[in-house]
């Protein structure tokens, strides 16, 4: 590189008068010049240094490759470019160009600045500056500036106090306490703290350690100085610590802060900054759902947290010993998995709805345990709503209630019932009859109340002592209940008294059968605590709606009913209204002779001869049952076959007709006489299940052959059976014993059935030969029977005229007054032989 040359141009003349040279240099010219010549090999090459000098014009005259690097050029693009086009100095442009003026002026080198400079090729560079004038021949000619890149330098400066003022303002505006530590003292605290801290200023703050902001103990149990210390050397050997610290307030308030305890070292110092984010209401919240689950968890109550679609999100242990459903089992399941089938659709429609209307429902449900067995529970469901007010969660408490249940039943029981007969006492009475009253009106049904007294029961207690009466008292409320249906209600009023509610009784007879039973089974012995003795009731019924249309007025009438038993001398019923007292008397002494009639052989059996139309001989013998009654004399079946019926004596009674009537038979034939018996079945027997087998038991005992027993039905009974009839019908057929159905053309048999049914005979209805006989009737009859291969026979002849007409029809068989009337066995005997 060329050293700097003098100015060569005119345009220098044109400027002010040049300076003179400096004083004379201790230099040789000779040493100068090669001094000169070093320096400009140095600039020539060194990268720190640019170095530019320029003319009076500002054009470039020299610059080194370091200076040309600045503007992105090669030094010789620079040459002769004015270098206000190389370097540009901004805002400060005029400051520049007020120094360079200076230089040229005075001939004195500039005091070095530095300068904020942008380059032509658009850097910007912080350059320290030194511009010197250049003299050439005694004229200041050039001025030469050297100036040293300290962009990095000022940027990492620039930077630095940018991070401090961040820094500080972060400090400052922090709303997080922060307190610079040194030595365990704190240096400095901002204002966050001082809030924080509840200081009035920083000294309250400031030389004190972290312990003395503490309370001597952590809620852990640590002592908080020590505990500071481990912390502050855990941040030392990791740099910084996070943890959960009690800080005790300058006014003495305690509360919870977040640190962030962060070890620096600063000048060979070992500084902590630590950084405090209060969390009282977090630790609260924390605190707050710590208990939250931990009652969750411990409640006795079963809890079930649902999602909004009732799914199961968690349950707690209580619930899992309730129900024996696990959480894991419950998880994700749709909640009414779990309910019982004992409330229906409807039900729950209904819970469900309150529920999303008032957010809440309590009430008891059925639950279902996992072991099947169904238990009440009491529930309380809850809507937990979002922030959208949407529900986002439901919430049931349920507890089992199967004890408390238990125990209200028990208490329930007690108060409804007696304690010494366990029977319903007047409370749970008075409840029942207004209830069966209610439906007696709903249903227009009737309805019978049986007072009953026991009859001198104070002897009981006088002679053989209260405790024997408590047992009798007992013995009767066991017998009056097994005199009732299921529907009927046995109460004890207290005393020797008892009421009996008969609700829906299909009539009056059904309160005089079940006050007969009563006094009867009343007044069987008793055997008690090793006594033997008996006792006799006094019964006043009254009928409802007869005797009274409200509960007061039924009890107080059945009361003096009871009462007129009493008066007319005990051990009997009594029915409130007289005539209906005169009727039921009479029936209740029927039935109850009828009791008595079986043991003490008071039935007898008459027969009535079949006759064959066609030969006059008999056939076969009808049997009737008679009752030789002690008091009323001999009574035909229909005087009592009504209240043998409706008190189930039918059936013991008609087994003995079969059994008489087989034994007779056989008698007739061992004597000779081959004839068939008939036996009316009841209604009570065809109805039992067992009279196939009772009708074999009976031949068998007789040895009678099955073929000589006719038993006789009624369409009634076959078609009130319906379809067991028939299988009946084929059992008693395939005994080998004969059918016949009774009093043809009274019921509606169809051709259908009547084809169906395994029958013999049929006897035609009475009604069809009164009044001089309905020919035709009886033709069709007799026609069709023969066409189902049946005989026929026609009962109560009683002229020669409808024997006359029974045989023009081809009828088989006959009986009634024109042939014989009904006979005692002895009679018949005679007439037989
Ligand atoms: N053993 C026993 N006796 C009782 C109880 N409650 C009441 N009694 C007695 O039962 C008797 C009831 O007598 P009453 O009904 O008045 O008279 P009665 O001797 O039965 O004579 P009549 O009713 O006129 O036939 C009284 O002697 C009571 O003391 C009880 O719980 N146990």
């Amino acid at each position: 590189m060329a050293p700097p040359d003098e100015p060569q141009d005119e345009a220098s003349a044109a400027h002010p008068q040049p300076h003179r040279l400096p004083p004379p240099s201790p230099y040789t010219a000779h040493e100068a010049l090669q001094m000169i010549a070093r320096l400009v090999e140095a600039m020539e090459i060194t990268p720190l240094v640019s170095a530019v000098s320029f003319d009076r014009d500002w054009r470039v005259r020299f610059c080194n490759p370091a200076c040309a690097g600045l503007c992105g050029l090669a030094p010789e693009q620079l040459y002769g470019r004015s270098i206000r086009q190389l370097f540009f100095y901004d805002e400060r442009e005029a400051e520049y160009e007020a120094m360079v003026e200076e230089v040229w002026r005075s001939g004195q080198p500039a005091t070095p600045r530095e300068w904020w400079v942008r380059t032509l090729n658009g850097r910007r560079l912080w350059l320290y500056s030194i511009c010197l004038p250049i003299f050439s021949g005694g004229e200041l000619k050039q001025i030469f500036c050297m100036k040293i890149n300290l962009t990095e330098r000022k940027q990492g400066e620039e930077a630095l106090a940018r991070a401090s003022a961040n820094f500080q303002s972060l400090f400052q505006k922090s709303a997080d306490a922060m307190l610079l530590i040194r030595n365990n003292e704190i240096l400095d605290a901002n204002p966050a703290a001082l809030g924080m801290f509840a200081c009035a200023s920083r000294e309250q703050l400031v030389g004190h350690s972290l312990a003395n902001l503490s309370p001597m103990q952590q809620p852990d149990g640590s002592v908080s100085a020590p505990a500071v210390a481990e912390l502050m050397q855990q941040a030392l050997s990791q740099t910084n610590c996070r943890f959960d610290w009690r800080f005790l307030s300058c006014e003495g308030s305690l509360f919870w802060g977040e640190v962030l305890l962060t070890s620096i070292s600063q000048d060979h110092h070992q500084l902590f900054y630590a950084q405090v984010h209060n969390v009282t209401e977090r630790k609260k919240a924390e605190r707050t759902l710590a208990l939250a689950a931990q009652v969750f968890e411990s409640s006795r109550e079963g809890i079930v947290l649902t999602d909004r679609h009732k799914r199961v999100i968690a349950v707690n242990r209580a619930y899992s010993e309730i129900t024996g459903f696990s959480a894991e089992a419950m998880a994700g399941q749709p909640l009414e998995h779990f309910r019982s089938a004992e409330e229906d659709e409807s039900f729950f429609r209904q819970l469900w709805g309150m529920v999303d209307a008032s957010s809440h429902w309590q009430g008891e449900i059925r639950l279902r345990h996992r072991d099947g067995h169904v238990f009440p529970a009491l529930v309380a469901l809850t809507t937990i709503r979002g922030s959208g007010k949407r529900s986002s969660h439901y919430m049931a408490i349920l507890s089992d209630i199967s004890e408390r249940k238990k125990n209200e039943e028990h208490t329930r029981h007690l108060a409804e019932h007696d304690f010494l007969t366990d029977l319903p006492n007047r409370v749970l009475l008075a409840d029942r009859l207004s209830q069966a009253l209610t439906a007696a009106r709903r249903h227009h049904s009737m309805l019978a109340l049986l007072f009953i007294d026991l009859d001198h029961f104070k002897g009981v207690n006088d002679t053989l002592g209260h405790h024997t009466g408590d047992l009798l008292l007992k013995e009767v409320a066991r017998r009056l209940t097994r005199c009732v249906r299921g529907g009927d209600t046995v109460s004890r009023q207290g005393g020797d008294e008892f009421i009996l509610i008969l609700p829906e009784i299909g009539g009056v007879e059904h309160a005089a059968h079940v006050a007969a039973s009563v006094r009867q089974a009343v007044g069987q012995e008793y055997r008690l605590a090793g006594h033997q003795l008996s006792i006799t009731a006094s019964i006043g019924v009254a009928i409802y709606p007869h005797d009274g249309a409200d509960a007061d007025s039924l009890l107080r009438h059945a009361d003096m009913a009871m009462f007129h038993a009493k008066e007319s001398g005990r051990d009997r019923f009594h029915f409130f209204s007289p005539d209906m007292n005169a009727r039921m008397v009479e029936r209740g002494t029927l039935e109850e002779g009828l009791r008595r009639a079986l043991d003490e052989q008071q039935f007898a059996l008459e027969f009535q001869p079949l006759l064959a139309l066609a030969s006059g001989a008999p056939v076969g013998m009808e049997a009737l049952l008679r009752w030789h009654h002690p008091e009323l004399g001999v009574l035909p079946p229909a005087r009592f076959l009504a209240v043998a019926e409706e008190s189930g004596l039918m059936l013991p009674i008609g087994a003995w007709v079969l059994q008489q009537a087989c034994r007779q038979a056989q008698r007739w034939h061992e004597h000779g006489q081959r004839l068939t018996v008939a036996v009316n079945l009841s209604a009570a027997q065809f109805m039992q299940k067992s009279l196939p087998d009772q009708v074999a038991q009976a031949l068998q005992t007789a040895g009678l052959e099955p073929a000589c027993l006719e038993l006789e039905l009624t369409e009634t009974m076959l078609l009130k059976n319906g379809p067991q009839a028939l299988d009946t019908l084929r059992s008693l057929a395939a005994l080998g014993v004969r059918l016949a159905l009774d009093d043809f053309g009274s019921g509606y048999s169809s051709l259908e059935q009547l084809r169906s049914y395994p029958i013999h005979k049929l006897k035609i209805a009475p009604a069809f030969l009164r009044d001089g006989g309905d020919a035709g009737a009886i033709r069709a009859i007799i026609a069709m029977a023969h066409g189902l291969g049946m005989a026929v026979v026609a009962e109560a002849v009683e002229t020669a005229e409808q024997l006359d007409l029974l045989r023009q029809e081809g009828c088989d068989l006959y009986q009634g007054q024109q042939a014989s009337a009904a006979l005692p066995q002895g009679e018949l005997e005679r007439l037989l032989q």
